[in-house]
């Protein structure tokens, strides 16, 4: 059977699922655009996970090709709650609906004159806060080509609408893994030099959005974060953690180096060592050692994480906007552009690291472990 005959029986398959079995809840029936197997997929297993819990059935086999790709997105959810998936779920739903014809999100983008739709985030206003939600938990949230693109308009987006308060958090049980590593593998015409030359480009504008960012900038880290989502948090306002996070930058061990400007809010924040123990030596620091080193703010207990931290954000989003926006942009102006040298010179160093042996050999090894699995 060939690579693309599956993929063409999948999607018919999928379709069909999707019409049976999806259809009867309302909202959904009304789409007119088919939003895409990935879409279809995660849809498919938040439903399950809300109204089920957790993936409990057996592993289809290897030629039931349809239901263990579902099977695959149900298990991926892993141990989230049914409350959560059930507001994912939500989330999703309403973006799709909002997409082809209005509510919550396509109202906010609206408002800040922009018609902009997402497929790898869930954007939202409420209670004056925008949230930025990474949604790609079967991937741990990687932040794939098109998800840098999209952060960069949600920010931009984010800046021009009413909220006071802008919040960025993950879907699932991470917050995110990083750079999606399959962007290595999609090599444009013009070869390695052009891949890595576009990848700074991209990486120079999506860390310029974090240094301009006009109002103030929280990050409510909900898992793991590992990477360019750890490092740019030194550009943050808030970091709030759950104390099940950890903080990893693997940049030697990936044949990389630093950005998000952490060459130097880490050493100015943690001193050199520690900051060498990090971004040199892919020391992974516990929620709790990173606020002790002044990355995180506060860390607090998974079980009431969501609603303490929410609880705190919406008494702070009731403060003056105009006040609160000022006071972030006068401590920000001290030093704006310094970060835009630190960031410009990062990502020249990485544009020459991507080129090279030892990255190419990394990345390599991550895809054949992957493969071996
Ligand atoms: C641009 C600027 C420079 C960038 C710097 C960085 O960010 S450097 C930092 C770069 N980041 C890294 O080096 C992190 C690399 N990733 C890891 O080390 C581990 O996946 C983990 C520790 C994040 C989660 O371990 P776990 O055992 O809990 O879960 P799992 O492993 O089963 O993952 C589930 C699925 O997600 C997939 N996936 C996850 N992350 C990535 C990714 N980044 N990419 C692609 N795919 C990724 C994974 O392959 C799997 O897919 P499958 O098989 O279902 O098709």
């Amino acid at each position: 059977m060939s690579g693309s005959l599956d993929i063409v029986q999948l999607s018919s398959k999928l379709n069909e699922f999707f019409k049976s079995e999806i259809r009867e809840q309302g909202k959904l029936s009304t789409l007119k655009n088919d939003p895409g197997n990935e879409v279809k997929l995660k849809i498919y297993a938040l439903f399950k996970q809300a109204t089920q819990g957790p993936c409990n059935t057996p592993k289809p086999g290897m030629l039931d090709f349809v239901n263990k790709v579902k099977w695959d997105a149900w298990k991926s959810l892993g141990s989230i709650p049914q409350d959560e998936a059930r507001q994912q779920y939500c989330d999703l739903v309403g973006s799709l609906v909002a997409a082809e014809g209005g509510s919550s999100a396509q109202v906010a983008a609206e408002a800040a004159g922009s018609s902009t739709t997402y497929q790898t985030l869930l954007v939202t206003t409420e209670d004056d806060i925008t949230t930025i939600k990474l949604n790609r938990p079967a991937k741990k949230n990687a932040i794939t080509t098109e998800m840098y693109n999209e952060i960069i308009a949600a920010l931009e987006q984010a800046a021009k609408d009413d909220s006071v308060l802008t919040v960025f958090t993950g879907a699932g049980d991470f917050y995110c893994s990083g750079n999606d590593l399959t962007n290595f593998t999609k090599i444009p015409e013009g070869g390695v030099e052009a891949m890595a030359k576009q990848g700074g480009e991209l990486l120079r504008k999506y860390v310029k959005a974090y240094i301009d960012f006009p109002k103030p900038l929280i990050a409510v880290v909900n898992g793991p974060a590992v990477g360019v989502s750890v490092t740019v948090l030194g550009l943050f306002d808030l970091v709030y953690a759950t104390e099940r996070a950890t903080f990893h930058t693997p940049f030697s061990q990936l044949g990389q180096s630093a950005e998000g400007c952490s060459s130097y809010t880490f050493p100015k924040m943690m001193g050199n060592a520690k900051a060498s123990e990090m971004l040199l030596f892919n020391k992974k620091l516990t929620a709790v050692q990173a606020c002790e080193l002044g990355l995180v703010t506060e860390v607090f207990p998974d079980s009431s994480f969501q609603s303490e931290v929410w609880t705190r954000l919406k008494a702070y989003a009731k403060l003056p906007p105009n006040s609160l926006a000022l006071s972030k942009q006068l401590i920000r102006s001290m030093e704006k552009e310094r970060l835009h040298a630190v960031n410009d010179a990062e990502v020249e160093r990485l544009v020459e690291r991507w080129m090279s042996d030892e990255c190419f050999n990394a990345v390599m090894s991550f895809f054949q472990a992957k493969a071996k699995l």
